[in-house]
């Protein structure tokens, strides 16, 4: 869960803040959500406040995160924030850190979390969503603290693909989407990668309880069927807001 809902630093469900970009200014949201508790106090109603729900969406290079991350998006209308996405994007936009970007990509190696985190943390603050899939991050144990110190939050769920490495290797040479990392030598990097940094991550939020582990072969139908039994158990807490007790001063 969000620490920061706790702390009342965001979130109000009528204007659609953004989630971070508050925690800076926490004085001036809480003047805000004073207001707000006024306002609606008036109208007799019960103010409430939104608490986001953040899914993480794990799996080897190739395990189809990014098709199924559409579909639950269709689905359930959650914003989707591919990881590799952001860093793609930022190389093609001349980023400050593009050609590092570039070259870590290509080795099949991992971004420094604090390039990474920022680019989340901007794709977060300029939406006013609620429902968050973060695709294919945390790549490594680095990656998962740099993420929960700086944005202050823990994931709800983590999906974890689980696809045999020929699978993968199938999938990511039949692409054909002209990704600089989608040829056999980067790929071998990748699954090592993987199995080196990113499975211990899976392991860490198994251990917590978060992680849904997904057997992501057959159709992308089939599995988009597991992926709903999945969300079934969470569906209640997706658009979960907590209602706030307003109590009268006694002076
Ligand atoms: N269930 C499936 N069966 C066969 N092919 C699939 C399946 N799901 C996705 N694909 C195809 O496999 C390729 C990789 O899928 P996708 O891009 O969704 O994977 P990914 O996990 O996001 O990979 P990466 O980590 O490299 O970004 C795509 O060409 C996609 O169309
Ligand atoms: O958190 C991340 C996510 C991605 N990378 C780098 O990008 C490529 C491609 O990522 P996909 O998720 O497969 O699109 C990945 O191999 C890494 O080099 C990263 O460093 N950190
Ligand atoms: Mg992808």
């Amino acid at each position: 869960m969000w620490r920061r809902v706790s702390s009342l630093t965001g979130l109000l469900s009528h204007s659609k803040p953004s989630l971070l970009n508050q925690a800076p200014h926490r004085f001036n949201l809480l003047e805000a959500f004073t207001a707000q508790v006024l306002t609606r106090a008036k109208d007799g109603a019960s103010p409430t406040v939104r608490t986001p729900f953040v899914a993480f969406v794990l799996g080897g290079p190739g395990s189809g995160k990014g098709t199924q991350c559409e579909k639950i998006v269709e689905t359930y209308g959650f914003t989707h924030l591919s990881a590799g996405d952001l860093l793609r994007q930022a190389i093609s936009s001349n980023y400050e850190d593009s050609a590092m970007i570039f070259n870590t990509i290509k080795e099949g190696k991992i971004v420094p979390s604090e390039v990474t985190v920022q680019l989340i943390q901007r794709a977060i603050e300029s939406s006013s969503n609620y429902k968050f899939l973060i695709d294919g991050f945390p790549r490594s144990e680095e990656n998962r603290v740099a993420f929960e110190k700086i944005i202050g939050a823990e994931p709800d769920v983590v999906l974890f693909f689980d696809v045999p490495e020929e699978e993968m290797v199938k999938r990511v040479l039949g692409r054909n989407q002209g990704r600089i990392d989608d040829n056999i030598d980067t790929v071998k990097k990748r699954l090592e990668v993987f199995a080196a940094l990113n499975l211990p991550v899976i392991k860490h939020y198994s251990e917590l309880g978060k992680v849904q582990k997904i057997n992501a072969v057959g159709t992308t139908d089939e599995i988009f069927d597991r992926v709903r039994t999945v969300f079934a158990a969470y569906e209640a807490k997706f658009d979960d807001f907590v209602h706030i007790v307003v109590q009268k001063a006694i002076i």
